[in-house]
């Protein structure tokens, strides 16, 4: 690739040549097959727009309220381990470019950063990121979200235990050390399997943490929770008879069950199993705006964006996670534009045509 990238995924390039290479697979790997890692890239590509002509798009807002924040545009950065391992800054870099784009912050509870270097860091509006880790540890960390300002909890729900991420077993990689669980646990957490990642999680993560155990959740805290890892409409009617105040439609990347659907494919379910009653978020394969688009159209609120994020941390610090962001808005932007879409609120269902919708025209 010669000059600047122009698209995401040019910074994933950039990225995997800055990064050692035992790094660059843990960003970039799914789990066992990983048929659901390029299912989620995949979907998007057989969903095709049907955009409305002559609409005076002179003005395009894409500005949005997310749990009552407001956004310059539907867009999160999503909840994503190890900063550190892409930029010596870490999460305090990532932070500081959603800020200066207006984005909401999602931050991993095993950050590199602690959750206090990264509020301290600046203003963006942050949402805190939690396993269902074992009592003590997800008390610890609601006291220090709401005594940090962090505005909403994301509790991550499709990890009783470590997707198996084969690259990272192979290579053996060694996790940095998650300051946030600094008192909490042994922080010489290692393993003679190999990669002492699972050791971490085997140490941390409660799998016997269940819809219940939602309520005592909530019994500890007056923070908002948004419910990570949806993928069927049976789950996200429980999820709201749970009091959750919004649902994320995520398979986390393809890094936990393999052959689990893309998520994009399954949208559509859950915002009709919701009824509009929490808000839906999306995550999983979003590399140009014109995915956002669509995902906006099959129901979301908004998407989270993961990898594409820490590509631009990797290639370019604070100002590579600026880019990454303001190029997926800029390409939104000209979606929008071009479809016939003013606002986020005038994208609707009928501007796709899915491929289910178009096997069913052939018929
Ligand atoms: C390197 C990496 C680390 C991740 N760490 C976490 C995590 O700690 N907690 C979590 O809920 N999701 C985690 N995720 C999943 C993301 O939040 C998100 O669901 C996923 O990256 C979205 O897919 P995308 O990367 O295609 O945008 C991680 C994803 C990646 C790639
Ligand atoms: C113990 C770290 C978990 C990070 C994670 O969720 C992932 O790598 O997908």
């Amino acid at each position: 690739m010669a000059g600047e990238p122009v698209n995401v995924n040019e910074f994933e390039e950039l990225a995997r040549k800055v990064l050692p290479k035992i790094y660059y697979d843990f960003f970039s790997g799914g789990a066992e097959d990983q048929y659901t890692l390029k299912e989620n890239i995949e979907a998007f590509r057989r969903i095709t727009i049907r955009p409305r002509i002559l609409v005076d798009v002179s003005k395009i807002d894409m500005s949005t309220i997310i749990l009552g924040h407001r956004t310059s545009a539907p867009i999160i950065v999503a909840p994503t381990s190890s900063h550190q391992l892409a930029h010596p800054e870490g999460e305090v870099a990532t932070a500081r470019g959603a800020a200066a784009c207006n984005v909401i912050m999602g931050v991993a509870f095993t950050s590199t950063c602690t959750m206090e270097e990264v509020a301290s860091s600046c203003k963006a509006v942050r949402f805190i990121q939690t396993f269902a880790f074992k009592r003590e540890i997800t008390a610890n960390m609601v006291q220090r979200a709401e005594r940090n300002g962090f505005r909403a909890i994301i509790l991550t729900v499709d990890t009783p235990r470590l997707g198996r991420k084969e690259a990272v077993i192979k290579n053996k990689m060694i996790a940095p050390p998650f300051k946030n669980f600094e008192g909490l646990i042994s922080t010489e957490v290692v393993s003679d399997k190999g990669s002492n990642v699972e050791a971490y999680a085997a140490e941390t993560l409660d799998p016997s943490f269940c819809w219940k155990d939602i309520a005592w959740l909530k019994s500890i805290t007056k923070l908002p929770i948004l419910i990570k890892g949806v993928l069927t409409g049976e789950d996200a009617t429980k999820a709201i008879e749970a009091g959750v105040a919004g649902i994320i439609v995520s398979n986390h990347g393809a890094r936990q069950l393999d052959y689990t659907p893309a998520t994009i494919s399954v949208l559509d379910e859950v915002v009709h199993a919701v009824q509009g009653k929490v808000p839906v978020l999306f995550d999983g394969g979003i590399r140009r705006g014109t995915d956002i688009f669509k995902a906006l159209a099959l129901g979301a609120k908004a998407v989270l964006i993961g990898r594409p994020v820490i590509y631009g941390l990797a290639a370019k610090g604070e100002t590579g996670v600026k880019q990454v962001i303001e190029m997926l808005k800029n390409e939104l932007e000209q979606t929008m534009a071009l479809a016939g879409c003013c606002t986020v609120d005038d994208i609707t269902r009928s501007h796709v045509f899915t491929e289910t919708e178009r096997f069913l025209c052939r018929m």
